[in-house]
């Protein structure tokens, strides 16, 4: 099965509701679509999300990287020599993970087409269903504690809090949550780099106070500071998350060596793919460390990818896939089956996506 085509279209997907972080306030998804085909008349699909002010990658980076680099290293290989395709992948051009992800995921789907089995059971088969959470995006209290009912009342039992805006305010946010859904919901917060050291201690001391009971705290620093994200993890008893800190396998290397996160958030647009993302879940399995997997705002695309990683890998206990459902609709046909909390793969082989709607070629 050899790849003669790669092909690169856009897909636009409005959101339910604008979605605020600490970094960020977006309302629709705007992704890159990969599409490989084969001499078999094969064809695997995979997607880019440009969150530049995460990855640094950008729409045009992302088309940039594939047409400049990727296109003339990879057509032509043949899917039998997953290694040899994914090793020239990560090699030809620095960076641009998010360009790389698109393609591993497009890989891994012929991969999965090739041996006619999903790629959930090539990768371990350890489990069929997870669930996940759903954010509430950071606004004032009253409307985040209303977000958070209606979150419960679509079925939502985890919700991902979003805080480190306006930093003064986020004990009140986490406090009117909690007094508006109980303490049978779990509570689990990302502050997406928003405070400095001594001001999360400071604020997740006074949640645990309060008796808030936080789940864990998803990077409260700024990505680089590891020092200061050990200094978080040391001073609390929340367990904090590395997410915007762990790009790679040296990143998590290097978080895991020297404790300075108690979990580790592996998200394909940071990693490049699976290739990678499966590195970090066997470092955290040798330390002993759980990991979640996230997502960035994407569609179905790369967001199944990332649920057959997360049903092969027992490492990976916590699940943070709720692109799909913050959007007003799946353009998807096929792969994995969202029931609101619920996601389930399927038999089908590779990831199992047959179509796009509203695909614009480029
Ligand atoms: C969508 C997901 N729940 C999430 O919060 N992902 C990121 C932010 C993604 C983005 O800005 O597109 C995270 O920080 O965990
Ligand atoms: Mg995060």
């Amino acid at each position: 099965m050899k790849i003669t085509e790669i092909n690169i279209g856009k897909i636009s997907v409005p959101l339910r509701t604008p979605f605020k972080t600490a970094l960020r306030t977006v309302n629709s998804v705007e992704d890159i679509i990969v599409e490989i085909k084969t001499d078999t008349g094969n064809i695997g699909y995979g997607e880019a999300a440009p969150t530049g002010v995460i990855t640094g990658d950008t729409t045009k980076a992302i088309i940039g990287a594939i047409e400049d680099h990727i296109k003339k290293t990879i057509i032509g290989m043949d899917i039998e020599n997953l290694e040899e395709i994914l090793i020239s992948l990560n090699t030809c051009v620095l960076k641009n993970t998010s360009a790389k992800a698109a393609v591993d995921i497009a890989i891994y789907d012929l991969y999965g087409q090739l041996y006619n089995a999903p790629v959930y059971k090539l990768l371990g088969g350890y489990r069929k269903e997870i669930t996940t959470d759903i954010t509430i995006s950071v606004n004032e209290p009253e409307e985040m504690a209303k977000d958070s009912l209606d979150a419960i009342n679509r079925g939502y039992d985890t919700l991902k809090i979003k805080v480190g805006k306006d930093s003064y305010k986020d004990l009140e946010r986490i406090k009117a949550i909690r007094k508006a859904v109980g303490y049978d919901i779990n509570l689990r917060i990302d502050a997406n780099q928003g405070w400095k050291p001594k001001e999360a201690v400071k604020i997740l001391r006074s949640m645990e106070d309060e008796g808030l009971n936080i789940e864990f705290v998803e990077q409260p620093v700024i990505a680089h500071d590891i020092e200061g994200l050990k200094f978080v993890t040391d001073n609390i008893s929340i367990p904090v998350l590395a997410d915007e800190s762990i790009f790679s396998p040296r990143d998590a290397l290097n978080i895991l060596q020297n404790r300075a996160a108690d979990f580790i958030n592996i998200k394909l647009m940071k990693t490049g793919g699976i290739y990678n993302a499966l590195k970090i879940c066997s470092l955290a399995q040798i330390y002993g460390v759980e990991c979640m997997i996230g997502c960035m705002l994407e569609a179905k695309v790369s967001v199944n990818a990332a649920v057959h990683l997360a049903c092969a890998k027992s490492i990976i206990t916590k699940i943070d896939l709720d692109g799909p459902v913050l959007c007003s609709k799946d353009p998807v046909n096929g792969g994995v089956i969202f029931d609101n909390r619920n996601i389930s793969v399927s038999n089908e082989p590779g990831f199992g996506v047959k179509s796009i709607d509203g695909l614009i070629y480029i």
